[in-house]
């Protein structure tokens, strides 16, 4: 929906970071100083998977530094807060960042916040070095043993506002193993579409088969006792790279 100068109600005016964005490999600069990420999860800080009706989250104990991730761009370590997806209808498209103007299926992205530097979440969503979110690819392929937990408790969370308790989950089962990443500064790719996340975007994707995410298409955007609305296509339109450079940690 545009409104007359064109723009969507999805810009944020004077907006000169804005995520997702079309990463062009062959534009990217190797950055040979940056560090391999670290990646230490407590599986047992899982706290419940949710339904807020634009995707699902599965959110963690962030009062102290028990998942946390540092190293790769980043100047401090971060504590993860939640993980969600974004997807299609069809496998066509589905991601919120491109690779080569190239779209996946989904997108997965784990919300990390800088507890060293600012005290709250709420604090940190609003600086420029606020946030950290890792992007992983989800590629159709083989069935995920890890991701068909979460899969099997989706039936439990069909409607916005639906929650349910998670008690152990390890989300560093759904990162590649290869170190390879992208990384540029960039926004929430929905509101407040603050500009305060170091993005890192993974280069190899994983592998998911079809029913999986046909499981992700059978969730709704509505609560319970409304017209049903099927969960799908729940990611931003492209965003200009304008005065931006993706580095990669790899040649
Ligand atoms: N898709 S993404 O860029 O990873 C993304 C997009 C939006 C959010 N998001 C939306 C609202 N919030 C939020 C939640 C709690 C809070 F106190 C403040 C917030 F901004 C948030 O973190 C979080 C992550
Ligand atoms: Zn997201």
């Amino acid at each position: 929906m545009a409104s007359a100068d064109g723009s969507s109600p999805l810009t944020i005016p004077g907006g000169t970071r804005q995520s997702p964005i079309n990463i062009q490999w062959r534009d990217s600069v190797y950055d040979p100083f940056l560090k391999p990420l670290k990646i230490s999860y407590d599986p047992t800080t899982c706290l419940h998977i949710w339904n807020n009706g634009y995707s699902f989250l599965v959110e963690f104990d962030d009062s102290a530094d028990r998942s946390i991730i540092v190293g790769g761009p980043l100047e401090n370590q971060y504590r993860l807060k939640q993980f969600h997806f974004h997807w299609g209808a069809i496998n066509e498209w589905g991601s919120e960042h491109t690779v080569d103007s190239k779209f996946y299926p989904a997108e997965l992205h784990l919300v990390h916040w800088n507890a060293v530097v600012y005290p709250t979440f709420e604090e940190a969503v609003m600086e420029g070095n606020g946030l950290a979110v890792i992007g992983v690819f989800l590629k159709l392929g083989a069935h995920h043993e890890g991701l068909q937990m979460l899969v099997d408790a989706l039936p439990a969370i069909k409607h916005k506002d639906a929650v349910i308790e998670f008690d152990v989950f390890d989300p560093s089962c759904l990162i590649p193993s290869c170190p390879d990443y992208w990384t540029y500064a960039g926004s929430l790719t929905t509101p407040p579409l603050t500009e305060s996340v170091t993005w890192i975007i993974k280069k190899q994707p994983i592998e998911v088969d079809e029913n999986q995410l046909e499981a992700f298409r059978m969730l709704l955007f509505t609560s319970d006792g409304e017209e049903e609305k099927r969960m799908v296509d729940n990611f931003r339109p492209l965003q200009p790279l304008m005065n931006r450079t993706v580095r990669s940690s790899f040649q």
